[in-house]
């Protein structure tokens, strides 16, 4: 098994879904599995109670005890861009913390599946210092893709595979997320993996969050990947 980041071609795009969907079909596999949020931004109010929706999913879902302090690194109140987010807190992201951490997780679970924030661009420390896809970089993680089906998905995932790809980040897959089923939407989906024919998952734009979890990702040639992934030869 290898462990993996979920990254999006923006925020919004369903990577905390992704996320949880393939902890739990992982978990049930027998794999031990723990998700990993570096960092998280946008605190929820719900009934006086604060929260993050992101660590909130994987504890809501989880089929394993997940660990609390191995979720995340860092959470701003803010639902902002990380580095603005921490400014306000009067804090600076430590990139380094963060590669240590995800090196540490590795040791102690079957497979780590780290969430990005936002899209890959996303400032982490100050204006014009790291960003995520430079803690991907020095990961030496492959990436499963998030998108959209919906107008603008095709630009938004070859702007990001192609960031991907020119940093030697391997992509093990795409996730078509949010599909209500129409024909530009089939074609957006056809026309990206004329691209890049890599394995991928559709998954429909639901009602209720809890069908999403009982959708069946394990057939698919996503799926069958994560599970014969070896290190790629590019
Ligand atoms: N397939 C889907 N069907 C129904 N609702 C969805 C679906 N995918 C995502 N959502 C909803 O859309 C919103 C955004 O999804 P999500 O939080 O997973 O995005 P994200 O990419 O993780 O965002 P962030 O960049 O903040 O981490 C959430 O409210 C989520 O419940
Ligand atoms: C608040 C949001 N849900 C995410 N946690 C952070 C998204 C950062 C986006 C930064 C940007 O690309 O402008
Ligand atoms: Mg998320």
């Amino acid at each position: 098994m290898q462990h993996f980041w979920v990254v999006g071609t923006d925020t919004d795009v369903g990577k905390t879904i992704v996320t949880t969907m393939l902890m739990c079909h992982l978990q049930k596999q027998g794999l031990k599995v723990s998700p990993y949020k570096p960092v998280q931004t946008g605190e929820v109010y719900e009934n006086g109670r604060g929260y993050y929706y992101d660590t909130a999913m994987y504890e809501k879902y989880s089929l394993q005890k997940l660990q609390q302090e191995h979720l995340n690194s860092y959470s701003f109140r803010e639902a902002a861009s990380p580095h603005f987010a921490a400014q306000l807190e009067g804090q600076q992201i430590d990139a380094n913390e963060l590669l240590l951490r995800i090196q540490l997780l590795q040791a102690s679970y079957d497979v780590v599946i780290c969430e990005g924030a936002g899209g890959l661009f996303v400032p982490l420390t100050a204006p014009n210092g790291m960003t995520l896809l430079d803690v991907i970089v020095s990961s030496k993680l492959p990436v499963v893709l998030v998108t959209r089906t919906s107008l603008g998905t095709i630009n938004h995932t070859l702007l990001t595979i192609e960031a991907l790809r020119s940093r030697q980040v391997d992509v093990l897959g795409m996730v078509f997320n949010g599909d209500t089923g129409s024909c530009m939407e089939q074609d957006n989906i056809q026309t990206i993996l004329q691209y890049h024919p890599l394995p991928y998952a559709i998954i429909p734009q639901l009602q209720n969050l809890s069908q999403l979890m009982d959708y069946a990702i394990t057939h698919t040639t996503l799926f069958e990947r994560l599970f014969n992934y070896e290190t790629s030869s590019n």
